[in-house]
């Protein structure tokens, strides 16, 4: 009997990708201080190196990503039939497995939204008149607070780069059309499955990201991995406090292929 309901579980989750749990833990990942006066140099070489650094000293409060960790934990608690009703994915809203239109698997559960105001998708829109004020607010002193910090560090790459105007490249996330996106992630944990393929399962897929770039805040969970440029995969050692950065694809054209857009999966 408890084979059989264990080897259910694994059937539903046949289509997700899983991994070696060998992946070596990665200690050299760039740290960078933005109050740092040589900061602008440091960012230019982590992103031509590995497109990826972890931000510390930043200006968003903690207390922010406290508040938000709780409401995001809230929603996730809820029952599946009250977190469907967010969904499906279209592609804002709630999903659960299934990642993006091209049939991506994993073994996450992901709350997707705009993260501009003023372009606001009517999954967006409606999430919100049904979902506490308390989440809406947490979301957008989040929102607002990582924005400011990602202008700062978008503007900074520029000066390192010796690109005029210093904005050139956070015109477009500056831009009141903007069409930036705030993602929440949940790995629900399976430990039968790890105690069982002796594998862990993979959450979200390898890919890059499309946009200009990306700001990453996990919990004090190790998850997160990266493709190296001689292409081994090593994980991220978590801090809650910092942030991950990684450019995306958006950033790599606009550098003619100077700053690497990341590989990464969780
Ligand atoms: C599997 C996928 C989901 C994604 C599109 C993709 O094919 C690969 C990139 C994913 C990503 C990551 C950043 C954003 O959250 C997102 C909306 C995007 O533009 O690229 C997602 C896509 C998605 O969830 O639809
Ligand atoms: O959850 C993470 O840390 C990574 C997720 C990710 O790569 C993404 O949302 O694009
Ligand atoms: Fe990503």
């Amino acid at each position: 009997m408890v084979v059989h309901s264990q080897s259910t579980a694994l059937d539903h989750c046949s289509l997700i990708k899983t991994c070696k749990p060998t992946t070596s833990v990665f200690n050299g990942i760039p740290v960078v201080n933005l109050r740092d006066p040589e900061a602008k140099t440091l960012i230019v070489k982590a992103c031509e190196e590995y497109g990826f650094f972890k931000l510390v000293n930043h200006s968003v409060p903690m207390e922010f990503t406290t508040r938000l960790e709780t409401e995001a934990l809230k929603f996730f608690n809820f029952p599946q039939s009250d977190k469907d009703k967010a969904g499906p994915p279209d592609p804002f809203g709630y999903g659960c497995k299934m990642i993006g239109s091209n049939g991506d698997m994993g073994w996450i559960e992901y709350l997707l939204l705009n993260a501009n105001p003023q372009i606001t998708s009517h999954k967006t829109h409606t999430f919100f008149r049904e979902n506490p004020e308390n989440f809406r607010s947490a979301v957008d002193d989040y929102i607002q607070a990582v924005k400011r910090m990602t202008f700062e560090v978008v503007e900074l790459m520029a000066d390192g780069l010796k690109i005029e105007p210093r904005d050139a490249l956070s015109r477009p996330l500056r831009d009141d059309k903007s069409d930036s996106c705030f993602r929440l992630n949940h790995y629900p944990p399976c430990p039968a499955f790890q105690a069982l393929s002796g594998r862990n399962l993979i959450g979200f897929g390898e890919h890059t990201d499309p946009q200009i770039i990306s700001v990453l805040r996990s919990n004090n969970t190790s998850g997160l991995q990266i493709c190296l440029k001689d292409k081994t995969w090593v994980s991220v050692p978590p801090d809650q406090t910092s942030f991950f950065i990684n450019v995306g694809d958006a950033l790599q054209v606009m550098t003619n292929g100077r700053l690497r857009s990341v590989k990464h999966r969780y």
